[in-house]
C-alpha cells in the first residue's frame, strides 16, 4: 500500500519551499502527499513580500475534513504563522492521534523574513512540542525557542538539542545549515544519545527550502522504517543530492530551489517494479 503523507504548511509560489517543495519531497519518496495550507506567503527566491495567514478555524475544517476521511501515515508541520493556528493543528494532532509527526518549527525565512508572529513562539514551545515525535530546528531557531544566544560552533550542538528535548520532544534534529562551516553538521538527539550527521556542504545559491525539504523527506521515509535515525540519515543524503543538482535548474535571481527529483531525472532512479511497501525502496539512499 502506498503510504499517505500529509504537510501542514505554508506556500511558496516559487515552489520551493512551503507545501510546493513538501509535495514534491512526498512524490520523490513514492509517497502520496497531501496539504492543509496554513498561510497563503507571496514570495520567492528573493524574499517575502506578505504574508495573509489561513484564518484558524478554517484550518480546522481543512484538517477535519480531511482526516475524517484518510488514513494518514506521517504528517509534516511547517510554517503555522499565529498562535491561534498552532492551536488548532495541536488538538487536530491528538484528537486524530495521527502518527509519525514531524515539526520543522519555522521562524524566519532565509530572506530574513518573520513567518511566524514573535509572541507565537511561546505556544509552539508549550502547546504543540510535547506533541510531535521529532523537531527540526535550525540554529536560530533552537536558541529562539530556549530563550538563549545563537550557537555558532557545533562543539555545544548536542547539549543544546538535550536542553531542547527538556521541553518534552522525544527526538530532536538541530540543524547546522547556518554555520560557515565545510561540512554541513546536524546532531539528532534520542533518548540520551547525540549522533553526529556529516554532509559534505554543497557550494550552491540554490539553497531555498532546505529545512522543508529535509524535514518532508524525514516524514515520507519514517513510513518506510521503524528507525527514525535511518529515515533522517537517509533524508539528509536525499538533500544532499538535492543541492548537488540545483544548479541545473534555472529559477529566479536569488536564493533558488534544491532539485526534488534528482534521482529520477538524472538516470539514476531506482529500477521501476518495486511496490510501495518494499523495504527496498529507500535502498541505496544511504550514503
Ligand atoms: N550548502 C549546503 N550544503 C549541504 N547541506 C546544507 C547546505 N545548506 C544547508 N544544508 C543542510 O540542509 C539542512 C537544512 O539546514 P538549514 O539550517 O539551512 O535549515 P533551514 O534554515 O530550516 O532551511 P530553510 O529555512 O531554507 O528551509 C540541514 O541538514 C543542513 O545541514
Ligand atoms: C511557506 C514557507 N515555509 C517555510 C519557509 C522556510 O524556508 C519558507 N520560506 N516558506
Amino acid at each position: 500500500m502506498i503510504p499517505n503523507v500529509l504537510t501542514i504548511a505554508g506556500t511558496d509560489p516559487s515552489g520551493g519551499a512551503g507545501v510546493q517543495a513538501d509535495l514534491k519531497t512526498f512524490s520523490a519518496h513514492r509517497t502520496y502527499g497531501m496539504s492543509v495550507i496554513t498561510a497563503l506567503v507571496a514570495q520567492t527566491t528573493t524574499g517575502v513580500s506578505s504574508v495573509h495567514p489561513v484564518p484558524a478555524g478554517f484550518v480546522a475544517d481543512q484538517l477535519r475534513t480531511l482526516l475524517d476521511d484518510v488514513r494518514v501515515d506521517a504528517v509534516k508541520i511547517g510554517m503555522l504563522s499565529e498562535a491561534e493556528i498552532i492551536r488548532v493543528v495541536a488538538a487536530e494532532l491528538r484528537r486524530y492521534a495521527l502518527p509519525n509527526v514531524v515539526l520543522d518549527p519555522v521562524m524566519v525565512a532565509k530572506s530574513g523574513d518573520r513567518l511566524l508572529a514573535a509572541e507565537a513562539v511561546t505556544a509552539l514551545r508549550e502547546e504543540l512540542l510535547p506533541h510531535v515525535d521529532l523537531v527540526t530546528p535550525n540554529l536560530p531557531e533552537a536558541a529562539d525557542l530556549l530563550g538563549e544566544p545563537e550557537l555558532d560552533d557545533t562543539e555545544n550542538m548536542p547539549a543544546q538539542a538535550a536542553r531542547l528535548a527538556e521541553l518534552g520532544v522525544p527526538r530532536v534534529l538541530l540543524k547546522g545549515g547556518h554555520l560557515a562551516a565545510r561540512h554541513s553538521v546536524d546532531v539528532l538527539y534520542t533518548a540520551g544519545k547525540a549522533e553526529f550527521l556529516h554532509g559534505r556542504r554543497v557550494d550552491t545559491d540554490n539553497d531555498h527550502g532546505t529545512g522543508c525539504t529535509l524535514s518532508a523527506a524525514v516524514a515520507a521515509l519514517r513510513t518506510g522504517t521503524p528507525d527514525w535515525s535511518v529515515a533522517v540519515r537517509e533524508a539528509k543524503d536525499y538533500l544532499t543530492g538535492a543541492l548537488r543538482a540545483a544548479d541545473l535548474l534555472d529559477v529566479g535571481h536569488g536564493h533558488g530551489p534544491v532539485h526534488h527529483f534528482h534521482r529520477w531525472w538524472d538516470g539514476t532512479e531506482d529500477p521501476p517494479g518495486l511496490s510501495a511497501g518494499d523495504p527496498a525502496r529507500h535502498k541505496g539512499a544511504i550514503s
